[in-house]
């Protein structure tokens, strides 16, 4: 008897469906980042110095973690399935994002909104004494509001991150489910780096600094996601026509099923070494920039050049968008001149690429690279665990790289401060290095999750991993900037006393100790890759088994 084909056996429908929750991805972690390349704006047009702006970045993590909503969204999810989650995901982010849009537009000024804030959110009972409230007395009111929308957004975007992997498991398990996934993570860290090339190019757009006009670049963009998201139903819902299967029908999901995942020890390793291995990842994001700043010495090029103007930025993302396409279409062909030509072509516009940020002498374009390998290889990981297995050492072997990595920043790096040519060209190889650790790593552990615990609580486990995750994500940017501050008196106290100006104390750091943290962490999660290579191999999890059934 033949098996009645559904829509996931066309692969161009399933790629398809791909594509339209990873654009959605794509325009979530866009906004994900807006205001982080125009910190100095923020300051000068809204007031906002490092802890508002600190403050307000953290309020993204502040109701999954500490009102447990993540665990709350991987509960929707089991119990309503990936198409209304979506949607009430999109809806979620956009609300959010359009509330933070407002508190930095020019029309909140003056408003009686704006008085409101002024005056009220000083403090959050039990949470001001635990040291984690999103508000304090004397932050701006615009910052406060900011807040608000943001901690929205950052449920509606983690509940889009678990939603679109469950959605990727439906459409792809038993197929190329790395890849797809490594797919989904290469556009949304493409995302990143648009969202560090635009939000400076619109906010200063004309020549008349308008901060709002980021922002309302990405509420576009989350409109655009809401739009993918509604399309998305309707091939989902034809689907389970087709399929009859209705997962969330056929077996409902009960909240003593998450009992079972926990019960998991594979499933405890993979959230152990998710929340090390990216809170030495996504916290040292948001001080590499500084880092850099700190150990590499600039001359900037002269105002007016046309390394210093913004044809270069328009040109530089031209080129990467070549070099993730081209990175991307590498997967698809079979044919060996073409693999070549497709390489031949990635690897020229990485190097130009490169030789352009050195020429711009900013750390920002230096370090815009970062992202940009992960673009291109994390597919061709996903490929490689899809067709050859080897997850758990994957995922060691990134923990290795990160290690190597932070120790290279923290000690070979400022060997290296007054040598224009040495030091840019060994932060340049340790963040393609970085970048590959961080393609290796996400590329192996998002796939192997659903050979770890129960299809129909697949929503809840990815939900617990990422408020894990979440957990992490808050505290560490946090205590690097503790840490930075105790091991810099000199500079805390000079910056205190005025002998220093802050734009002088922010390119003095030296930043070996929280790097030496994130090795650390590094270290922490080559451990637990061990172990989970180990406990594979005992229990037989599947984890070095490839995806694709043969
Ligand atoms: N700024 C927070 C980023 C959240 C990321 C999300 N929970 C996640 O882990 N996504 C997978 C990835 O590799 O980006």
């Amino acid at each position: 008897m033949t098996e009645k084909l559904t829509l996931r056996d066309n692969a161009a429908v399933r790629w398809a469906a791909l594509l339209l929750l990873a654009l959605a991805m794509f325009c979530s972690y866009i906004f994900m980042d807006i205001l982080s390349p125009i910190k100095d704006l923020m300051q000068s047009e809204r007031g906002w110095d490092s802890l508002a702006f600190g403050t307000m970045q953290g309020s993204e993590t502040f109701l999954n973690v500490f009102v447990f909503f993540l665990i709350f969204a991987g509960i929707i999810l089991d119990k309503m399935g990936v198409r209304f989650t979506a949607l009430l995901s999109g809806g979620v982010m956009l609300i959010g994002a359009v509330i933070k849009w407002y508190a930095v537009a020019e029309g909140f000024k003056g408003s009686g909104l704006e008085a409101w804030f002024t005056n009220n959110l000083n403090y959050i009972p039990g949470f001001d004494e635990l040291g984690i409230s999103p508000f304090y007395q004397g932050m701006p009111a615009s910052a406060k509001l900011a807040a608000v929308g943001f901690m929205i957004f950052g449920c509606g975007v983690e509940m889009a991150g678990i939603t679109v992997s469950r959605g990727i498991v439906k459409w792809f398990k038993g197929r190329e489910i790395a890849l797809a996934m490594g797919s989904e993570m290469a556009l949304a860290r493409l995302g990143v780096a648009t969202c560090m090339i635009f939000s400076p190019f619109f906010a200063k757009l004309g020549g008349q600094v308008d901060v709002s006009r980021s922002v309302a670049f990405g509420v576009v963009l989350l409109m655009i996601a809401l739009i993918m998201f509604i399309v998305y139903f309707f091939m989902d819902k034809k689907l389970d026509a087709q399929t009859g299967e209705a997962e969330e029908k056929d077996e409902p999901f009960k909240i003593k099923d998450i009992g079972k995942i926990l019960s998991s020890g594979g499933f405890w390793l993979v959230a152990l070494l998710c929340v090390l291995y990216y809170s030495a990842i996504f916290p040292f994001q948001k001080y590499a920039v500084n880092m850099l700043q700190c150990n590499l010495s600039f001359t900037p090029p002269a105002e007016g050049s046309f390394w210093a103007g913004n044809t270069v930025t328009i040109i530089q993302y031209c080129i990467m968008l070549v070099v993730a396409a081209t990175a991307f279409a590498f997967n698809f062909t079979s044919k060996k001149s073409l693999k070549t030509l497709l390489l031949t072509i990635s690897v020229i516009g990485l190097v130009v690429f490169c030789y352009m940020g050195y020429m711009r002498q900013s750390a920002e374009t230096i370090f815009a690279v970062f992202p940009l390998l992960a673009v291109g290889i994390t597919p061709i990981l996903g490929k490689v665990v899809d067709n050859k297995g080897k997850a758990a050492s994957m995922l060691m072997f990134g923990s290795i790289l990160l290690i190597v990595c932070h120790l290279t920043f923290a000690f070979i790096l400022p060997l290296f401060k007054d040598s224009a040519i040495g030091g840019v060209l060994i932060a340049y190889v340790t963040i393609l290095i970085l970048g590959a650790s961080f393609s290796l790593v996400p590329a192996s552990l998002w796939p192997s999750v659903p050979k770890l615990v129960d299809q129909k609580v697949i929503g809840s486990a990815y939900a617990l991993i990422f408020w894990i995750q979440n957990i992490g994500l808050w505290l560490f940017p946090l205590l690097i900037g503790k840490v930075l501050d105790n091991t810099n008196p000199q500079v805390v106290n000079d910056l205190k006393n005025h002998v220093i100006t802050p734009e002088q104390a922010a390119v003095s750091y030296n930043y070996t100790w929280p790097l030496v943290m994130l090795a650390c962490l590094g270290v922490a999660a080559l451990i637990i890759g061990i172990i989970l290579k180990r406990v594979d191999k005992v229990k037989g999890l599947g984890l070095e088994l490839p995806n694709v059934q043969q």
